[in-house]
This record gives C-alpha cells, sequence and structure tokens, in this order.
C-alpha cells in the first residue's frame, strides 16, 4: 500500500473532519468531479479532429446497491492514466482540473466550465465511504486502473478491466445509525434530492435507473371474465403477471378470502386495477439553468414553474426579475417577487437570503449577504463561475464581490418594483399589502438613510382620496398653503377618520395619511420629510392651522377663563401637561394631544415592547370653547363648586382618551363619576 504523503495525512483527516460542516456534499463534488471529466473529453474533441465526440453522448450516471452498500458515480469523460490517478488522488490538495484549465486556457471559453479548483471535493467522500474504489480509464488508452482506499492510512492501484475510457467512483457508505443519516444516500429518493439539490444545473445529464410502477392494462376477454365470476358469486385470482397495488406498496399477497366474503372479494378483484414495477433511466437534473437561458426564450410558465417548485411556493411569483452583468465579476440572478408573505416571514425564524451557485453547482442555499433586509421578501438565485470560493465551497473569500452583487441586486430589485407601481397598480398595492412593513422597516431601522431609495414605493391610505397613495401622488394633490404632510396614527382607519383632530385638518381642505401599522409613525419620523413637506402628526400639539382670527378668540377665551383652566389641570395632577382652549376641536367637548417627540400612540407601542417600560407622552387637553359642557364647566367655576369642576375634568379627560381608543387609568372611578353627574341631574 501507498502512504499518503504527510501533509497530505493531515489534510485528509482535516477535510474528513473539518472542511466541511454538510456531509450529504459528497455527491455535489462526485458529480462536479465527473462534469469536469466530461467537459475535458469534450474540450479536448474541440481541439482534435480524431477526438472528436458527439456531445449528446456524455453522460454522468449514478447507481445505489442498497445490500452491498454501495453508490456508484461513473462517467465517460476523459479517464485518469495511473499517473493521473496517483497524482489526482495521491496527492491532495493537487487539482488536475486547475492544472488543464490553465494549461488549455479553457477558463475563458464557454465550451468548457470547469469547477474544480482546489483538489480536495473528492476526499469528502470520506465523509460517508468507509472504502472507495475508482476505476478509470484514460482517453486514448488501452489500460483501466484502480485507485482504491479506507481513508487516512493510503491507498493502493492495480490493474482493472474498463471497456471505454471514463471512471467510475465506487463509494461503499459507512454504517451509521438513523441519526447519521448514511443509509438515506443507498435510496432512490435520497439520491434523487440531492441530485436536485446541489446538482441541479450540471450542464451534462444525471442518470439513474429508477424504479416505477404502472397500472397494468387487463385484456377485455379477462376483464369480462373476471366480471362474470363476480357475477357468479365465485372467488377470482390475480393473473401471475401482474400485482396487485398492496404488493407493490410492499404488503404480501392478499390471503384467499373467506367463502361468504367470496363474492364482495371477487367484486372487488374485478375493480382493483394492477400494477406492475419496472425500471427506466430518468436523467434527474435539468441541466440548463432557467437563469441561464435568454429571457426571450423563457416563458412566464416556465419561471412560474421553477419559481414554485424550487421556492416551495403553491402560488406563482407576482414579479420575476433577471439580471446579467458583464465584466470585471460576470453573473447573472433570476430574482422573484413572491405574491404572498410566508408564514414565517415577520418571525425570528426567517432566514433571508439568495441562493447561490458558482458554475452551475449550488454553494450555499441562503446566502444572506445578497439581499439588504427591507427586500428580505425576495426569492431567487445568483449565479457566477467567477467567485472566490473557499476550499469548502461552503462559503466565498472575498466579500467584496458578494458586495457588488449585492448593490445591483439591490438597485435592480428597487427599480423594478418602481416600475410594478407605475405600471401595474393593482399588483403593486397586493405587494406592498404583504412585504410594505419590510420596506417601512428599512427606513427606520437605517435611521433613513435608505429614504431615498425607499420613501417613492410608500404607499399609505390617505383619507380624502379613500385610497393607497405614494408619498408623491399626496404631495402632488396639495393645495396652495398647505406646508406638510399630515398623519394619524390608531388601530383603524375607520376610527381614524372620525377623530376630531383629523377632521379638523381636513376642514382646512388637507388630506390626511391614516396609519394603522404599528411601524408607520417610527418610519415616518425616520423619514422626517417627503420633498421637503415635514411629517406632521395631527395629534401634535404644536399643530397650529387657525385663523389669525381664531386665534385671537381661543386666546381671549383662554384669558377670561384662565382661573377655571388651571383649576381643571389640577384636578387632572400629572395625566396633563396643559390644558388649553382650541378652535379646532369639533363637536366633542375635549381632545387630546400631545406635546414633544412621543405621541399617544407611540406611548401604547412602547409600552408593549419589554424595553419601551415607562415611556410617557406629554398630554395637553383641548377644550372646544363652542361646546355646551364648556359652559357647564363655567357656571361651576362661577359658583365655586370645585368638586363639580374636578368632577366634570376627569370626565372630559377620559372621554377624550376614549375617543382616542386609549385605555382609561381608572375604569372604576370613572364609571363612579359617571353616576354621580346622573344624581346631579334634575329628576323629571
Ligand atoms: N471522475 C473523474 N474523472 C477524471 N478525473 C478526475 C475525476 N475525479 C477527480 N479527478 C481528478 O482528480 C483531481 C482531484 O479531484 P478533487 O475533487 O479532489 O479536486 P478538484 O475537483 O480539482 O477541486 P475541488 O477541490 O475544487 O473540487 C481533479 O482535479 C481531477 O484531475
Amino acid at each position: 500500500m501507498r502512504k499518503f504523503k504527510t501533509e497530505s495525512r493531515k489534510l485528509l483527516d482535516l477535510m474528513i473532519n473539518s472542511i466541511y460542516t454538510n456531509r450529504e456534499i459528497f455527491l455535489r463534488e462526485l458529480i462536479s468531479n465527473a462534469s469536469d471529466a466530461v467537459d475535458k473529453r469534450y474540450f479536448t474533441g474541440l481541439t482534435n479532429e480524431a477526438a472528436q465526440v458527439d456531445r449528446g453522448e456524455l453522460a454522468i450516471t449514478l447507481a445505489f446497491d442498497p445490500q452491498a452498500r454501495t453508490i456508484t458515480v461513473s462517467d465517460n469523460g476523459i479517464g485518469m492514466s495511473r499517473d493521473d490517478l496517483e497524482r489526482n488522488l495521491g496527492t491532495i490538495a493537487h487539482s488536475g482540473s486547475a492544472e488543464f484549465k490553465a494549461a488549455k486556457e479553457v477558463a475563458a471559453s464557454d465550451e468548457a466550465q470547469i469547477i474544480g479548483q482546489f483538489g480536495v471535493g473528492f476526499y469528502s467522500s470520506f465523509m460517508v465511504a468507509s472504502h472507495v474504489r475508482v476505476v478509470s480509464r484514460a482517453f486514448g488508452s488501452d489500460e483501466a486502473w484502480a485507485w482504491e482506499s479506507d481513508g487516512v492510512e493510503g491507498y493502493t492501484i492495480e490493474p482493472a478491466e474498463r471497456a471505454a475510457c471514463g471512471t467510475d467512483v465506487i463509494l461503499t457508505v459507512k454504517e451509521g445509525d438513523a441519526e447519521d443519516g448514511f443509509d438515506g444516500f443507498l435510496t432512490e429518493w435520497g439520491l434523487r434530492d440531492l441530485v436536485r439539490r446541489y446538482s441541479n444545473y450540471v450542464r451534462y445529464p444525471v442518470r439513474m435507473e429508477v424504479t416505477r410502477t404502472r397500472p397494468v392494462e387487463q385484456p377485455a376477454d379477462e376483464a369480462d371474465k373476471a366480471a362474470d365470476k363476480a357475477a357468479d358469486g365465485a372467488s377470482g385470482e390475480a393473473s401471475s403477471a401482474a400485482t396487485s397495488a398492496d404488493e407493490v406498496a410492499g404488503g404480501d399477497a392478499p390471503e384467499a378470502p373467506a367463502p361468504s366474503d367470496a363474492a364482495d372479494a371477487s367484486d372487488e378483484d374485478a375493480a382493483t386495477p394492477r400494477y406492475e414495477t419496472y425500471t427506466e433511466v430518468e436523467t434527474l437534473n435539468s441541466m440548463v439553468p432557467i437563469w441561464k437561458r435568454r429571457r426571450s426564450e423563457v416563458t412566464t410558465e416556465e419561471l412560474d414553474a421553477f419559481y414554485q417548485s424550487d421556492f416551495h411556493d403553491y402560488e406563482a411569483p407576482l414579479k420575476s426579475i433577471g439580471v446579467h452583468a458583464e465584466g470585471s465579476l460576470s453573473y447573472d440572478a433570476l430574482l422573484f417577487v413572491p405574491s404572498h408573505a410566508p408564514f414565517d416571514m415577520y418571525s425570528r425564524d426567517y432566514e433571508k437570503g439568495l441562493a447561490l451557485y458558482s458554475s452551475n453547482v449550488l454553494i450555499m442555499d441562503k446566502c444572506p449577504d445578497l439581499l439588504p433586509d427591507h427586500f428580505m421578501f425576495v426569492r431567487g438565485v445568483v449565479d457566477s463561475a467567477d467567485l472566490a470560493l473557499n476550499i469548502s465551497r461552503e462559503t466565498l473569500q472575498r466579500n467584496s464581490q458578494l458586495r457588488a452583487i449585492a448593490s445591483k441586486v439591490e438597485k435592480k430589485i428597487g427599480a423594478e418594483l418602481a416600475a410594478m407601481r407605475d405600471g401595474d397598480r393593482e399588483a403593486y398595492e397586493r405587494f406592498f399589502q404583504a412585504f410594505g412593513r419590510c420596506l417601512k422597516f428599512g427606513i427606520y431601522t437605517s435611521y433613513g438613510a435608505k429614504a431615498a431609495d425607499l420613501a417613492d414605493l410608500m404607499l399609505f391610505h390617505a383619507a380624502a382620496a379613500d385610497r393607497m397613495q405614494t408619498l408623491r401622488e399626496y404631495a402632488d394633490a396639495m393645495p396652495e398653503g398647505q406646508e406638510a404632510i399630515y398623519y394619524a396614527f390608531g388601530e383603524s382607519r375607520e376610527h381614524l377618520a372620525r377623530l376630531p383632530l383629523v377632521r379638523a385638518v381636513r376642514e382646512k381642505g388637507y388630506d390626511v395619511l391614516l396609519c394603522t401599522e404599528d411601524i408607520d409613525e417610527f418610519c415616518l419620523k425616520a423619514l422626517g420629510s417627503y420633498a421637503e413637506h415635514p411629517f406632521v402628526n395631527v395629534a401634535d400639539a404644536d399643530l397650529d392651522l387657525a385663523t389669525q382670527e381664531e386665534r385671537d378668540r381661543a386666546a381671549e377665551t383662554e384669558r377670561e377663563n384662565a382661573e377655571l383652566l388651571s383649576a381643571i389641570r389640577a384636578a387632572l395632577g400629572d395625566e396633563v401637561e396643559k390644558v388649553t382652549v382650541s378652535a379646532r376641536v369639533l363637536d366633542v367637548p375635549a381632545a387630546l394631544s400631545t406635546t414633544g417627540s412621543v405621541s399617544l400612540e407611540m406611548e401604547r407601542l412602547l409600552a408593549r415592547m419589554p424595553e419601551g417600560g415607562d415611556v410617557r407622552s406629554e398630554r395637553v387637553l383641548e377644550l372646544n370653547p363652542q361646546h355646551r359642557a364648556f359652559t357647564s364647566l363655567q357656571a361651576a367655576q362661577r359658583q365655586g363648586d370645585a368638586d363639580r369642576v374636578g368632577l366634570y375634568a376627569k370626565l372630559l379627560y377620559n372621554q377624550a382618551l376614549l375617543i382616542e381608543g386609549m385605555p382609561i387609568p381608572d375604569p372604576l372611578a370613572f364609571a363612579e363619576q359617571i353616576s354621580e353627574l346622573m344624581q346631579q341631574e334634575p329628576h323629571a
């Protein structure tokens, strides 16, 4: 036995135990090697007429034998001579493929897409195999050789037989328990799954003999006979050529029915379709990645089908986006905006990311660095042959490449969403319904840095327009003299539309954005302004839309009722910062506004968050001097009835809270206050 060189042994040990985190990639590595070998064979034919080969003849074949515990990966590629086996498989970290690429200058060629570069992938076999046998015959040679190894100790090379050029890699799969999952690799389903996941887009067919079942057509006279027998009440027996569904499913042959059941059973016999098993060779991979095909040649149905099968969605995507970049870093991307948010979208479990391929081989299922958080709902793939991969192909070496792709992907998604907004508003509103929250979070978490990119993608429901509007549409519809963009924030649009302070702004002819998502106000605050119009909460106590005349009148009323206002303030204690008389409170006796940066709704939201604790808004009780309740207050004050002033003050304050949809501090006290009020009313 030949020993691996000392450094090779160390490396092999490292390979098997540390380099890969996921042992199922062994098949990806072997199929990639086979694909490289076939590519080399084809490329050799291109440069040497005598070696020409029809591309259609080149293929990779998988086989497995659960009894012998073997998996075989065969190719009819370039093969390896005795020396090649020694050099390529006897020396770890020696890549014949990388050498081939350099020597033949195939790197720039579209004809070959050599995947191997480090010379280690092959050894990942030892993560699942206790023994590996490689039988290979080099192209142009008439002798074959077998390389065999049990892993770290060393390997042997012996003469062998092989009918034509190419290579068979035969793994003897380790014994293991269910947790190791080794037995799963020895099933048709297991292998098919690995090929679909990791090697679906390898450019050559990966074939495997698979077992299928089909119904057996019963000859007409036999079916008649069966029916006759059934009519006679005699029991029928299955034909020997076919098996019943039970047998196919692995069940035992059905027992002959008891005499009393005979008629029923034969009825069933006549009706039960019979099945037979057969084998056929199936191509497991789809080969041409849909993202590499020209956009004009791909139908929407194909794109939808690809999205639905690869990203496991029952609904077609709302939009598909193709990106093709050439230059120092060439890549293709195919992205999808789903039609609906997955159930775990806004949970901690959701993983954003795009599938990352290099030379058609899957490197990473979900590469998070390719998507900004605000586009985390996008699904898709990025494929680049130019990526600097690390040795395990599990991560990348140079993040600058990823950053460059991510930045282009982000711009492209933004542009496509804007095009959808302008070209297909209905679809865009559907999109925004599902994912608008992500965009709002994007603005908020970037402290507004993403405002320039995302503000125009926002939609808000405007009260007067009574539809979803972009900020641009709102701004364009602003009447002369309107400076700010007004918004109100609460649980439901219907409720918000009826709020006194919303109505006051609308009375002035200004529209109001009715915001109902918890993130809305944080997002608008982070945005600050749009087209130089600041966002202003209608419940901001400093908002003053009154005319000079109204203002003068309010000031006058305040002066005249200064004592009353301070009595009310005193009765409410710390609950309010200020009590004022206001011209903007319509119909109701009083409304609540806030001064400072925390609104009532924000206070409520923060109270729900574990770290939001006891942030309080600074509340202002605005009284409507036109309301009869104000006259009653004045009367009580004039009569020196401090108790009554206090009672009215508390009632008005609690009422104002209820109007806002805010909880009142002491509901029981409120009920008592109302009873007290009713007792003061003169009885009829
Ligand atoms: N099926 C095969 N047919 C022909 N040559 C092969 C085959 N499998 C492996 N080789 C040779 O063995 C070398 C080592 O293979 P290995 O998988 O370890 O590394 P690699 O494919 O070159 O690089 P990487 O580690 O990036 O996959 C290859 O470069 C190739 O020359």
